[in-house]
């Protein structure tokens, strides 16, 4: 039996490298996953393994020295829709996608607002540019509507206002405005909370998950923090050194992980509702992409590492409905998705 999914996106076999002086990183090496629609899929993972640069291969975003090499993201508009793939669209048939129907919301929100010109024009322009509004004046009226709906206290006077004025999290507020302006399906949140203080990161998370039932959205998360994945997720997948080790619906990952890189990262956080600003270390460190290490990526790390570990790469094996791991410990059950 399969677990239900009406994909919205479905990443394949995506390889993404960056082509610096020091060497080839290979950022993304074999990724594959679907988003269901209506869900919040989560990434999670350490630093540099990954997560923003699948996040942005999405919608082709990745720019020199980095370079998609392989793999395909098929977009499904709508329900039972002919998929497109995205990394096979021209730039500018993806720039009408992005910001209207696919929409990101960055960690940063100073890095992701133009000081020079209010908030109310930010938020009109977005629209604009996708042909939602004939004006830039019609576009500042729903501004105000758009404010409203992030909850931005004052929002007739906010709109009016310049980033600088605001708080970090009103910042934030106009940025997921800006990206809800267009009636995304597709909302892709990077840490959207780490440049915020705890309170303020619980309020947008919150809000986050008020407008993503009323809108309609499915949102990709994006996060280090064990504490978001369980209040916000649906379903995980656990990322090691640009590789998928993991994936799981939540409850069954936070009850049945079985890669031992999910043990640790789980060991990490006593209690994954208490909040966490990073994970606990795990022994070891990250492996460098340039070199990384032959066979499973992990095995440097891992406690139960086996001789094959060091030499082959290990298959993605179904461990329970929607549960898929890639570790040589539990052997090479061939089985089908979620068999
Ligand atoms: N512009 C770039 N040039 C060279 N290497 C890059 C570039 N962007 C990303 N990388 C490399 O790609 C890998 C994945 O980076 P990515 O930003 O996706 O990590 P991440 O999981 O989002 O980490 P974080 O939690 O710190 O945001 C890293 O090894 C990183 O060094
Ligand atoms: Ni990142």
């Amino acid at each position: 039996m399969s677990i239900k999914c009406d994909p919205i996106i479905e990443v394949r076999d995506l390889y993404v490298n960056f082509y610096t002086y020091a060497g080839i990183v290979k950022a993304i090496d074999s990724v594959s996953f679907k988003i269901c629609r209506g869900e919040t899929y989560c990434l999670v993972g350490e630093t540099g393994c990954g997560k923003s640069v699948t996040a942005k291969s999405l919608t082709g975003l990745i720019r020199s020295p980095g370079k998609i090499e392989k793999g395909e993201v098929l977009y499904y508009p709508e329900p039972g829709a002919k998929p497109i793939n995205l990394l096979q669209l021209s730039e500018n048939d993806l720039r009408k996608i992005r910001g209207s129907e696919i929409s990101y919301i960055f960690q940063d929100p100073s890095a992701s607002l133009d000081p020079l010109y209010t908030i109310g024009y930010q938020v009109s322009e977005t629209m604009y540019e996708h042909d939602r509004i004939r004006s830039i004046k019609e576009g500042i009226r729903k501004a105000v509507e758009i404010l409203r709906k992030v909850l931005m206290p004052d929002a007739e006077t906010r709109v009016k206002n310049y980033p600088h004025e605001l708080s970090g999290g009103m910042k934030q507020r106009a940025v997921i405005g800006i990206s809800l302006s267009n009636n995304p399906k597709l909302v892709i949140a990077d840490e959207p909370t780490t440049a915020l203080d705890a309170t303020v990161q619980d309020q947008i998370m919150d809000l986050l998950k008020k407008l993503k039932e009323r809108e309609n959205l499915t949102v990709l998360l994006i996060t280090h923090n064990m504490g978001l994945v369980a209040d916000m997720c649906d379903r995980v997948a656990v990322m090691y050194a640009g590789r998928i080790v993991e994936e799981a619906d939540i409850y069954e990952l936070f009850k049945n992980p079985y890669h031992p890189y999910t043990k640790a990262l789980l060991r990490a956080v006593p209690n994954p509702l208490t909040k966490m600003e990073k994970l606990e270390s795990i022994p070891g460190t990250v492996p460098n992409l340039i070199n990384p290490p032959p066979g499973c990526r992990f095995h440097p790390r891992c406690p139960f590492k086996m001789d094959i570990c060091e030499r082959e790469r290990p298959p993605d094996i179904w461990v329970g409905p929607g549960h898929r791991i890639a570790c040589w410990l539990y052997g090479e059950k061939k089985s089908s998705e979620g068999a």
